[in-house]
């Protein structure tokens, strides 16, 4: 089984490049404000157009309204893109319908308890991708480096194909993978300096211990 890899929070053209140049199947543009990982729609549709046709360029909002992903897709073309919000079922399947575009959505997983909403987004959602669920009181609702119990969602399946973040790292996304068996996974601080600076041996060796799993 040959796991996608997505690279997300990407935002300098020597850290895409690595990210390309490993084999990164799908790479992450982050418009949030709040993040250290955010991009102006300019500097977005530059790296996008760099990585066009090399990997899915996919596009992270939270809580995005309508005319901020519009704003997204006309200036940037993602391939795909990732809600990463309290975005409901009916929000996700009118963003799929309106954007003409393929949804990731991230579900966050603290406990059983969460598995509750798997089953709503499966039915609009092209992928889920389970998350940490963040504290109440975290400024940003991914991208946290926060690991969570990868045991509740092992054997699950949804229906649709599941990517596996949250925390995970070079030296752990092997064993995630075993035990998951995701279709994909993603990675942001544990390819990271500091937040928001990516380092690209760090993206390399994931991408490679991903590909070995
Ligand atoms: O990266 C951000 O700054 C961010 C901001 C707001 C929502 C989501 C964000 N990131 C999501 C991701 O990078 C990943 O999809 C996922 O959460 C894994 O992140 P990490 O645990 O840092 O590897």
């Amino acid at each position: 089984m040959t796991v996608l890899v997505k690279i997300c929070g990407l935002s300098t053209f020597a850290t895409l490049d690595a990210a390309l140049e490993a084999g990164a199947d799908m790479v992450g543009l982050v418009f949030f404000a709040k993040s250290p990982r955010h991009l102006s729609l300019a500097a977005a549709a530059e790296l996008a157009a760099h990585a066009r046709g090399r990997a899915r360029v996919v596009a992270l909002t939270v809580d995005a309204d309508d005319a901020a992903l519009a704003g997204i897709v006309d200036a940037v073309a993602p391939d795909v893109l990732q809600l990463h919000g309290r975005e409901s079922p009916e929000r996700v399947a009118e963003v799929r319908a309106r954007f003409g575009r393929p949804v990731i959505k991230a579900v966050a997983i603290g406990g059983r308890d969460d598995l509750g909403a798997v089953a709503g987004y499966a039915a609009v959602a092209d992928m889920l991708l389970f998350d940490a669920k963040p504290a109440p009181t975290a400024a940003l609702p991914g991208g946290n480096g926060l690991a969570f119990d990868h045991r509740l969602v092992a054997g699950l399946d949804p229906g649709v194909p599941v990517m596996l973040s949250g925390g995970l790292d070079p030296a752990t996304v092997a064993q995630a993978i075993d035990l998951v068996r995701p279709a994909a996974v993603d990675v942001s601080s544990g390819v990271e300096r500091a937040p928001g600076d990516k380092d690209p041996a760090m993206i390399r060796a994931f991408i490679a211990a991903a590909r070995a799993a």
